[in-house]
C-alpha cells in the first residue's frame, strides 16, 4: 500500500513551533562533551539554522559545536540515540501476511507458504518474503512443521494467487510507470508463462485488499481479474494548436492537456483509474475486457460462477456506482454496493465443446444478485455450487455510519445457469443489536479468505472481532450456527491463515507476545461435539531479538470491563453496558510510586483497537510506559446499539467514555492522576485534542497523528464529507450532506470540534502529519498547531511529505514513534 517515492527527506520537512511563554529545559551536558552550555538563547533553541561555533559564557571560543538536525536539541538527543535503537528491534519484527496449502509431493501431510513482510528502513520499503514448511499430523494429536531452512525474497512482485489444485502458481508485477503489466504462470521448477499486457489493454492489477479480485477457473486455462481501465485519451496539441481526433502517439512536435478531470476514490486511491474486469487466457497470453458492465460502475472482488455444462461461463463481482460523485472507500463500508453476474468473454482457442461455438459480442445483461440489499461483497461459493454466500455492510450503509455491525446472507444458485435478479436472499447471521454478556456480539470481519469452507460443504471459517479481541468463528451457512473456535479463555487475538483441510493454520498475538502461528482441529471429528484444540507450532517467525523477547516478557495485559456513569433513560440497552480497555503494565513496578500512563485512542470512530501485538505500542510500553487503549462506545465488536449510540455525539459521548475509563484505573490505583499522556490517530486525534480541551488540566502531554481537529474546515477538503454529517449529527446528516455546507451547518460542525476549546489548552502536543492524506487534510492539523502556538503552550510538528492518512511507510512510522517516545519521555521523566 504504501509508496516508495522519496523526494525529500522528511527531516527537511520538520517544523518546530516557538513557544515563547515556556523557559528553555534546564541545563545540561552537552556536545562536544567538554563544553558546558549553562544557559542557551532562544534563538539558537529553536532556530532551525544552526550555529556551528559557540561561545562558552567566559567569552572564550570553545571550537565547533556538532550541529544539531532539526527538532533535535541538545536535552534530547542521547534519549532520541537510545530509543531509536530500541524501536529499530521492535521495528524489524517481521509479521506473518498469508498463507496457502498444497497437497503434498509424497501424499503425506501438506505444504504450507507463509507469505512474510518486515519494514526496510533504509529503502523505506516492506521487505516481503516467502517461507515454506512441510506438514504432517502425527498420530498423538501433534503437528511437525518441517521449516525450509531460509525465506525467499519476492522482489517487484504486486501479488500471488496459486491455481485451485496448487499446480499452478500466478504472478503479478504491476508495472511503475507506463510499461507492460507483467503476468507470469509458475509450474513446480520454473516460469512457465510470461506475459506482458500492455497499457493500452489495462494499468495496474488492483492488489488493493478491497477493489482486489483475482480468481481462476475450474479447469485452470482463464484468470479473470481487476484492473484499472486504460488510461483515457487526452487532447493533443501541436504547433499549429489543438489537433483532432485521440491520439496516444508521443513524439517532440505535440504535448499533452489535460482534459477533464475525473472523480477518483479518495484516501490512498489518488491517481488510481477506475477499477475495471478482465480475463485472460493462460495459455495465449490474450487479455479481454469484459464486456457489458456499465462505464459508471468500479468493479472488484471477482469469481467464477460454477460451470455448467453447455452453458456459458459467468463472472460474480461487486459493483460500486458513482452516483453524483465517488465519496472516500478506504475505511467507509457505507458505500452501496451489490453483487453482479457477468457473461466471461469467449476466446477463440478455448475447447468449450460442441455446443458453444457461439462466440457473438451481442449484449448479454448483467445481472443484479443482490438488488433487496444495500450492501453485499465478498462473494464465496459453496464447494458443491449450490449457493453462494456474501457478507453484507447494510447497516453501515443504512445508517451512514462509515463502518457497522456486518451481516451474512446467502443465495441459491440455479443449477441451470439461468439467472434472476429477484433471488430471495437468505439472512445466515444477522446483524446483533445488543451483545448479551459474554455472547455473540455480532459479526465484524476481519479478514476473510478466498477459500473458506470446512469439508462438509456449509461451514465457513471467518475472523471476526469480539470485543477487543479478534476471534476465529465456525459459521454453519445453512443453519446459521454460529461458535468461536479459538479459546474462549484467550484475551489474545487470532485469525486465520489459511485451512489445511478441515484444520485450521492461525496466529496468535497478544500485545505482549509477538504474533505465534497456531493449528487448530476438531477434537472429535465424528461426534457432534464443537470443540476445538490448538497447538503451538515452533516457527522462525515466533522468533525476535534477546532484548524484545526479555522486555515483552516483563509485561502483562488484561482487558478490563469499565462500567459507565450517569447512563441517561434514553440510550439503548446495548449503549447502557460497560466498555472495554486493555491495560498494559509492567510485571513489577519500575517507578515508584506510578509509571505514567498514556491513554490511546483509536480512530474511525468505528473500529477497534484490538488485544494484538503492535510493535509500536510494544515499543511504547517498553520504555517505562502503561498504557490503557479504549475502546469507547462507538467501537466495532460490542453490538449495533453500542455503535450507533455515538453518531450525533461525537466530541461529548466518545469523550466522556475515556474520561471514565481513565478515572476507573486511577480509582483502581493503577496509575497517577498527574502522569498521563494521550495518543490517538484521526478520530482518536479529535479525541486527544478534545480531551486536552475540554480537561487541560489532566494531561501533561499529548500526541496526535494526523488528527481531526475542525470539522468545520475539514469539510470542504476531506474525501468523505458525509462522515461529518453522520457523525455531527446522527443518522438523519445521512440525508441532509451536502457539498454545499450552509451556515448553519458549519456552526455545528464547530461547536463539534476540538478547535473550539483550543484557548484553554495547555498540554505540549505533538502532531504527527501526512501531507498526502485526502481523508483529514494536513491543514486541519496545522490551524490546531498554529492556534496552540499563538497561545503559547508547546507544539511540535512534524509534517511527513510523501505519506498519506495511515503514516505508515516505514521511514516515517520509525520517526513518529521515536518522536512520540522522546516527546513523552521528556515531560513525564
Ligand atoms: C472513516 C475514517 O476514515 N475516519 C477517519 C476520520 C478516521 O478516524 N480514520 C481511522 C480509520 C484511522 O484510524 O485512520
Amino acid at each position: 500500500m504504501a509508496s516508495t517515492l522519496l523526494s525529500k527527506t522528511t527531516s527537511d520537512w520538520c517544523v518546530k513551533l516557538l513557544c515563547p511563554r515556556y523557559p528553555p529545559p534546564p541545563p545540561i551536558l552537552s556536545h562536544p562533551p567538554t563544553l558546558l552550555l549553562t544557559w542557551r538563547p532562544f534563538r539558537y533553541f529553536f532556530s532551525t539554522k544552526r550555529l556551528s561555533t559557540f561561545l562558552a559564557m567566559d567569552g572564550s571560543k570553545a571550537g565547533p559545536l556538532k550541529e544539531l538536525p532539526l527538532g533535535i536539541d541538545a536535552t534530547t538527543e542521547e534519549e532520541y540515540a537510545s530509543q531509536s535503537k530500541l524501536l529499530q528491534e521492535f521495528t524489524s519484527i517481521s509479521s506473518i501476511d498469508k498463507a496457502w496449502i498444497f497437497k503434498s509431493d509424497s501424499g503425506i501431510g501438506s505444504q504450507a507458504m507463509f507469505s512474510i513482510s518486515q519494514p526496510n528502513l533504509l529503502a523505506n520499503k516492506r521487505k516481503k518474503f516467502i517461507l515454506s514448511s512441510h506438514i504432517s499430523r502425527e498420530s498423538n494429536n501433534s503437528v511437525n512443521f518441517q521449516w525450509a531452512p531460509f525465506p525467499v525474497e519476492m522482489t517487484g512482485v504486486s501479488v500471488i494467487v496459486p491455481s485451485p489444485s496448487g499446480a499452478k502458481l500466478l504472478v503479478v508485477r504491476n508495472p511503475e510507470n507506463e510499461s507492460p503489466c507483467q503476468f507470469e504462470i509458475w509450474g513446480r521448477a520454473q516460469v512457465e508463462k510470461e506475459f506482458h499486457i500492455p497499457q493500452s489493454v489495462h494499468g495496474s492489477v488492483y492488489a488493493d485488499g478491497w477493489f482486489q479480485g483475482i480468481s481462476w477457473n475450474s479447469d485452470e486455462t482463464l484468470i479473470a481479474y481487476v484492473a484499472e481501465e486504460p488510461s483515457p485519451s487526452k487532447p493533443t496539441f501541436t504547433g499549429q494548436g489543438y489537433k483532432k481526433g485521440s491520439s496516444t502517439e508521443k513524439d517532440f512536435g505535440n504535448w499533452k492537456g489535460q482534459g477533464d478531470w475525473k472523480e477518483e476514490w479518495g484516501e490512498t486511491y489518488a491517481g488510481k483509474r477506475q477499477p475495471a474486469l478482465f480475463v485472460i487466457n493462460i495459455n495465449s497470453g490474450e487479455a479481454q475486457a469484459v464486456k457489458g458492465i456499465e462505464k459508471s460502475l468500479s468493479v472488484g472482488q471477482v469469481v467464477w460462477a460454477p460451470p455448467v455444462r453447455g452453458s456459458h461461463q459467468y463472472l460474480v463481482f461487486v459493483g460500486w456506482s458513482e452516483g453524483t460523485r465517488k465519496l472516500g472507500i478506504k475505511y467507509c463500508f457505507n458505500r452501496p454496493c451489490a453483487l453482479y453476474a457477468v457473461r466471461a468473454p469467449n476466446f477463440e482457442s478455448e475447447a468449450d465443446g460442441p455446443e458453444l461455438k457461439d462466440n457473438s459480442t451481442e449484449d448479454v445483461p448483467v445481472v443484479n444478485l443482490t438488488q433487496s440489499i444495500s450492501s453485499a461483497f465478498y462473494p464465496r461459493f459453496s464447494p458443491d455450487g449450490k449457493f453462494l454466500s456474501f457478507l453484507s455492510a447494510r447497516s453501515s450503509v443504512d445508517s451512514g455510519a462509515h463502518s457497522a455491525t456486518d451481516s451474512l446472507h446467502r443465495i441459491d444458485w440455479p443449477i441451470d445457469g439461468l439467472l434472476s435478479s429477484s433471488a430471495k436472499i437468505v439472512d445466515v447471521v444477522p446483524v446483533v443489536m445488543c451483545a448479551e454478556d459474554g455472547s455473540f456480539p455480532g459479526l465484524y470481519w476481519s479478514s476473510f479468505l478466498s477459500n473458506p469452507w470446512l469439508s462438509d460443504g456449509c461451514t465457513m471459517i471467518i475472523t471476526s472481532i469480539w470485543g477487543s479481541c479478534e476471534v476465529i468463528l465456525s459459521v454453519n451457512v445453512l443453519s446459521g450456527e454460529v461458535i468461536r473456535i479459538s479459546p474462549t479463555d484467550s484475551n489474545s487475538s487470532w485469525s486465520v491463515l489459511t485451512l489445511d483441510g478441515d484444520n485450521i493454520v492461525a496466529v496468535s498475538s497478544s500485545p505482549v507476545d509477538v504474533p505465534h502461528i497456531k493449528y487448530g482441529y476438531l477434537v472429535d471429528k465424528e461426534s457432534k461435539n464443537t470443540a476445538w484444540s490448538w497447538l503451538n507450532v515452533p516457527s522462525p517467525t515466533n522468533e525476535c531479538s534477546e532484548k524484545v523477547k526479555s522486555l515483552l516478557s516483563s509485561l502483562q495485559f488484561s482487558i478490563m470491563k469499565i462500567p459507565l456513569r450517569d447512563v441517561s433513560d434514553s440510550v439503548t440497552k446495548g449503549a447502557a453496558k460497560p466498555i472495554e480497555a486493555i491495560f498494559v503494565s509492567s510485571k513489577t513496578k519500575r517507578n515508584d510510586p506510578f509509571d505514567p500512563l498514556i491513554v490511546i485512542l483509536h480512530g474511525g470512530p468505528h473500529s477497534v483497537s484490538l488485544s494484538s501485538f503492535s510493535k509500536s505500542l510494544a515499543f511504547l510500553s517498553s520504555i517505562g510506559f502503561n498504557l490503557l487503549i479504549v475502546n469507547y462506545r462507538g467501537s466495532l465488536g460490542f453490538g449495533e446499539e453500542a455503535l450507533q449510540s455515538l453518531p450525533g455525539k461525537v466530541g461529548s459521548q466518545d469523550v466522556n467514555d475515556v474520561l471514565v475509563a481513565i478515572d476507573h484505573v486511577i480509582d483502581l490505583g493503577l496509575a497517577s492522576p498527574s502522569k498521563l499522556a494521550v495518543l490517538g490517530g484521526s478520530h482518536g486525534g479529535f479525541l486527544t485534542t478534545h480531551l486536552i480541551g475540554q480537561a487541560p488540566d489532566k494531561f501533561v502531554v499529548a500526541a496526535a497523528r494526523n488528527p481531526v481537529c475542525s470539522l468545520a474546515l475539514m469539510v470542504g477538503t476531506t474525501d468523505i464529507p458525509d462522515w461529518i454529517y453522520v457523525e455531527a449529527y446522527g443518522s438523519e446528516g445521512k440525508n441532509s450532506f451536502t457539498d454545499a455546507p450552509s451556515a448553519e451547518h458549519l456552526t455545528l460542525f464547530q461547536s463539534k470540534s476540538p478547535i473550539a476549546h483550543v484557548s484553554k489548552v495547555k498540554t505540549p502536543t505533538l502532531f504527527l502529519l501526512g501531507a498526502q492524506d485526502l481523508r483529514v487534510p494536513v491543514s486541519t492539523g496545522l490551524q490546531y498547531a498554529r492556534a496552540m502556538k499563538e497561545k503559547g503552550v508547546p507544539v511540535k510538528v512534524i509534517v511527513f511529505p510523501n505519506d498519506t492518512h495511515a503514516i505508515e511507510r516505514p521511514q516515517s512510522d520509525f520517526e513518529s514513534f521515536l518522536n512520540i517516545g522522546v516527546w513523552f519521555k521528556k515531560y513525564l521523566s
